[in-house]
């Protein structure tokens, strides 16, 4: 009920640190991505240089974000390393290292819950449709595979964020759906810390090229 919430508002000061915008995937509405080979990944020592002026700022929070090297690669190893030594780097420095690096193996988040205080990822939505249309390029937008990173980071005890992307040719109620994988997950682990609800929102290339993404549109 609302009248028993506490009207406390909590905030903590973040700031993102991306170790790379290359990405396999090609979500329609990214403005994130980077062909792999044309974003050269954070090195330890550009790091070490963006922290060190972060220290007089207040920030808290680090949010490491990053676009995703295929799972099968055989740079992948390379890539979880830099992100686990990026965290590691963070938490030496006294701030609070938060990765959402895409769907990781089990192994991979075992390991990368010994240097983040939480992590995340959004589930975006669980239809099934969209793979045909936003993610059709996206193998790791399948949603299956979104909601085992749920089930696995309650499974390791992880405080985890995820979300809604709203606007990317769901339904209201798709709404619902997603809302409820995450509420069930939620009830069997107690691990869901944040719930984020994002609208979609245009960037310079959904401008340029036009878009398949038919926005506003809702189905039903
Ligand atoms: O300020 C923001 N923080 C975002 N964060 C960070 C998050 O709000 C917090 O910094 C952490 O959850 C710690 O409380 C995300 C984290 C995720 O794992 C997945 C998506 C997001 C998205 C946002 C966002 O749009 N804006
Ligand atoms: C890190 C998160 O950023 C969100 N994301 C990706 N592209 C966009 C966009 N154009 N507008 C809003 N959110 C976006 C996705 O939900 C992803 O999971
Ligand atoms: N690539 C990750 C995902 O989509 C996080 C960054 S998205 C801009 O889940
Ligand atoms: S997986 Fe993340 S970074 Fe990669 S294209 Fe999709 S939204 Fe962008």
């Amino acid at each position: 009920m609302f009248s028993q919430m506490s009207r406390l508002v909590s905030y903590s000061p973040a700031y993102t640190i991306v170790p790379t915008y290359e990405c396999f995937n090609r979500c329609s509405y990214c403005n994130f991505r980077k062909e792999p080979g044309d974003s050269p990944w954070l090195t330890m020592a550009e790091m070490k240089q963006e922290l060190a002026g972060l220290c007089e700022q207040g920030v808290v929070e680090i949010l490491i974000l990053s676009g995703e090297v295929h799972p099968n690669s055989p740079r992948r190893e390379a890539w979880y390393d830099r992100i686990y030594e990026l965290c590691d780097e963070a938490l030496n420095w006294g701030f609070l290292p938060h990765t959402n690096a895409g769907p990781l193996k089990f192994e991979e988040m075992a390991r990368l819950k010994q240097v983040n205080v939480s992590m995340g990822l959004m589930l975006e939505q669980m239809t099934r449709e969209l793979l045909q249309t936003v993610h059709r390029h996206a193998p790791s937008k399948v949603p299956s595979i979104r909601l085992q990173q749920l089930d696995w980071a309650g499974e390791l005890k992880i405080p985890f964020t995820t979300g809604l992307l709203l606007g990317i040719g769901e339904s209201p109620s798709d709404w619902g759906w997603t809302l409820e994988a995450i509420a069930k997950s939620h009830d069997r682990s107690g691990h869901i810390q944040e719930v984020i609800v994002q609208p979609y929102s245009e960037g310079s290339r959904q401008r340029s090229q036009g878009t398949d993404l038919i926005l506003a549109n809702y189905r039903k």
